[in-house]
């Protein structure tokens, strides 16, 4: 099992503090999300300094395209981002729309986000237009208080990864949390105000990447 990435995400409004965050805990860190609430507030200017500041980095545009799926992969893509998410609701049209999107650059991806539910004939469908890259967020909205973990989602999370996904596991986890997946082959961790609001964003990320390489290796 090779070992999962660390994705910071950058949900904050504020731009240099979000900034700020980043610069810290770059070393420990192998993407750099800019957040939902990031790009709504500052929009593309976050993904192109975000991405002239680590060019080194992988640097995710968490824009959840709901619509006008190859409009909105390709102002992300011009303005920088490697990745972008997409909405496990949209429509296959806008689906189709950003993997065409994707495979008209190089090293370009796109991430599904799940939203609720999903059907064993989506995740057929996703594999067929060779997407490979799924955000598992344990709850539909950002909420304080997450709910746990359970073993039935850790089987739901192998099943996808049997079927030939990349996970990215998400939703305020914490460090004490990445163990319960060890047997899950993660591709990405994404922690965000746990890093972002520490006082030590450093200190917090670096957490996070020893207990990935004390389970996984
Ligand atoms: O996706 C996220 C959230 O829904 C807002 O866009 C977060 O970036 C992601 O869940 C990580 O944030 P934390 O829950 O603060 O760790």
């Amino acid at each position: 099992m090779s070992r999962p990435k660390l994705q910071l995400a950058l949900d904050n409004h504020d731009l240099s503090n979000s900034l700020a965050s980043a610069q810290k805990a770059q070393s420990q860190v192998d993407v750099m999300e800019v957040g939902t609430m990031l790009a709504f507030e500052n929009g593309m200017k976050a993904v192109r300094i975000m991405k002239s500041l680590f060019p080194e980095h992988i640097v995710l545009a968490d824009i959840r395209i709901i619509k006008a799926g190859g409009k909105l992969a390709k102002l992300a893509f011009d303005s920088g981002a490697d990745w972008v998410t997409v909405m496990s609701d949209a429509s296959n049209d806008t689906i189709e729309a950003v993997v065409k999107e994707v495979k008209s650059r190089e090293n370009k991806d796109v991430q599904i986000e799940i939203n609720q539910s999903f059907t064993s004939e989506q995740t057929d469908y996703w594999r067929s237009l060779g997407i490979t890259q799924l955000i598992y967020h344990r709850s539909s909205e950002v909420v304080e208080e997450e709910v746990k973990w359970t073993p039935e989602v850790i089987l739901e999370l192998k099943n996808l990864a049997d079927k030939g996904f990349q996970l990215s596991i998400t939703g305020g986890l914490s460090v004490d949390e990445i163990k319960l997946f060890k047997d899950v082959p993660v591709y990405c961790f994404i922690a965000g105000r746990k890093i972002a609001n520490s006082p030590e964003p450093f200190q917090a990320a670096k957490q996070y990447k020893d207990e990935i390489i004390h389970v996984f290796g």
